[in-house]
């Protein structure tokens, strides 16, 4: 388990170091391999790190593809969308010719056709993600991966890239990438605000079940993570 803590006085100073360690691997990206896809998260914590991402100017961001790591199966015009977080507070100024790869492909449900429809679209993302920016509920969800989700097995070990997911503490169906896509990266990032995602990753990081806490599936993986964090 190779996890780096970090601890930062604050939202803006947090925001700020992220947006340039993301940077910092996109350029490396774009510099091996000519392109960088990156993917991020949703919720409220993110905001203020895509905007000092978003402004980042010594990025050549027509090589930049951003994807989600996971979505409500809602369209663009839905509050709760994490594609119009992305598009709003990210894909905006410098960043605004960035490739947006959307996981939403339609409809009420994320049906077989549905999901297989973004799939094909996400085949074509750019391996591996220079960067994946993972964030955490306090039920020990990240991504999509929730306690009691319907597909949780298959999330956390099929290739993917993405299946659907409905779990009593997510709301609507979500559509997520699987746990061996999203290690598919040069870089994993995790960021948490507030003492209560701290005591949460704390139990995280105790012994139990990933089914109580599948953000245990990340932490396990052997792969190196940073953790930010700020109170
Ligand atoms: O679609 C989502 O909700 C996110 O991708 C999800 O995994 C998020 O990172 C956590 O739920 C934390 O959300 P908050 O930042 O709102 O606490």
């Amino acid at each position: 388990m190779t996890i780096d803590r970090r601890s930062f006085a604050d939202k803006t100073t947090l925001a700020r170091e992220l947006a340039e360690a993301v940077a910092d691997r996109i350029r490396s990206a774009i510099e091996t391999r000519g392109t960088a896809a990156i993917a991020v998260s949703g919720g409220s914590t993110p905001a203020k790190f895509f905007q000092a991402l978003g402004k980042t100017k010594d990025i050549d961001w027509a090589r930049v593809v951003v994807t989600l790591v996971d979505e409500r199966w809602v369209d663009e015009t839905n509050d709760r969308s994490n594609a119009l977080l992305v598009n709003e507070k990210l894909l905006q100024g410098p960043a605004a010719v960035a490739r947006f790869f959307p996981l939403y492909s339609g409809g009420e449900e994320p049906s077989d056709d549905a999901v297989a429809k973004t799939n094909r679209l996400l085949g074509d993302l750019p391996k591996p993600f220079a960067a994946v920016v993972l964030g955490m509920g306090n039920d020990g969800h990240t991504a999509s991966f929730f306690p009691g989700g319907d597909t949780l097995d298959a999330a956390l070990s099929e290739a993917g890239p993405a299946l659907a997911i409905h779990a009593p503490g997510a709301g609507e169906a979500r559509i997520t990438l699987t746990l061996p896509r999203l290690l598919e990266t040069d870089s994993l990032f995790l960021h948490i605000e507030g003492d209560e995602k701290a005591q949460t990753l704390d139990r995280a990081l105790a012994d139990g079940p990933v089914a109580d806490m599948p953000v245990r599936a990340v932490l396990r993986s052997g792969a190196p993570i940073s953790v930010y964090w700020c109170p």
